[in-house]
């Protein structure tokens, strides 16, 4: 079974996936790419990151499983503890995947005020770079420095927070889709708007006692103000409680669509 997540070797969806497969794994350059070859059929298995307890959401991840049909099969939520990688201090670039960046923007600006940050591809991308030139450092897993290369970990557990944590979710083509799991995924985009419409996509499960864990809105790309709803919920899809509210969900959503993305459990990994 292959499973594709996001590359370079030692990215932190690297070792999510690792946490989740003895398999093969191979790498992509996006989120949007991982899901796309999963949806294709290029990949059985795809790990990608969909929300960090500081920075939020991975939009990219949410836009992709909009756009693209697959199921979502597993969860794996995960400690993030940050190092700065360099050849040594004289760095004048931080090089990092943006969601890094943002983790540890009050560090940074604590021990390198105004110094330049760039956004790469992932974390492994930004070592990469700091490996071929001395002027950048990196943001990433210590363990980046340890591989036979030239870097030092110049500070560790640099994120904003000590409880920083990613979801990394496991997608899988949508004929995989399972109702078996304590958690659920669903995607509505309703083809109306209306006063109270949110409030009314809500009330299903709060009238049978199903508690949400996630509601983000995501504009629809179609026009400003129109939006495409993400919610997750602690039940399974096999629950009859779960197929009745979103039989109602569906009667509300209209001519637009309902897309379940599946029900699944979760498993927390130190990495
Ligand atoms: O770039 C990486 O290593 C990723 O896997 C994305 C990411 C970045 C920061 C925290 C968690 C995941």
């Amino acid at each position: 079974m292959t499973t594709v997540t996001l590359g370079p070797e030692g990215t932190y969806s690297h070792r999510a996936a690792q946490a989740v497969t003895d398999d093969e794994i191979s790498f992509s350059e996006s989120v949007t790419a991982i899901v796309e070859a999963v949806a294709d059929g290029e990949a059985e298995r795809g790990v990608v990151p969909v929300e960090n307890s500081i920075e939020g959401s991975v939009t990219e991840s949410l836009d992709a499983f909009a756009e693209y049909d697959v199921a979502v099969v597993e969860e794996i939520i995960t400690p993030i503890r940050h190092a700065l990688l360099a050849q040594d201090d004289s760095f004048s670039l931080v090089a990092s995947h943006a969601q890094a960046l943002a983790q540890c923007r009050g560090w940074l600006d604590e021990h390198y005020p105004g110094v330049n940050v760039e956004a790469v591809a992932s974390t492994a991308r930004g070592v990469e770079r700091a490996r071929g030139d001395a002027d950048i450092a990196a943001i990433g897993h210590p363990e980046n420095a340890t591989n036979g290369t030239e870097l030092k970990v110049l500070a560790e557990d640099i994120q904003d927070r000590s409880s920083n944590a990613t979801r990394f979710v496991v997608v899988a083509p949508k004929s995989e889709r399972s109702e078996a799991g304590g958690k659920s995924s669903f995607i509505v985009y309703p083809d109306v708007d209306y006063p109270g419409l949110l409030l009314e996509l809500l009330e299903p499960f709060a009238d049978r006692d199903i508690n949400l864990t996630r509601v983000e809105s995501r504009p629809s790309g179609e026009r400003l103000g129109d939006y495409v709803f993400h919610i997750d919920i602690s039940a399974g899809l096999y629950e009859q409680r779960t197929q009745d509210a979103l039989a109602d969900i569906e009667d509300i959503a209209g001519k637009g669509w309902v897309r379940r993305l599946g029900s699944y459990d979760s498993k927390t990994v130190v990495n």
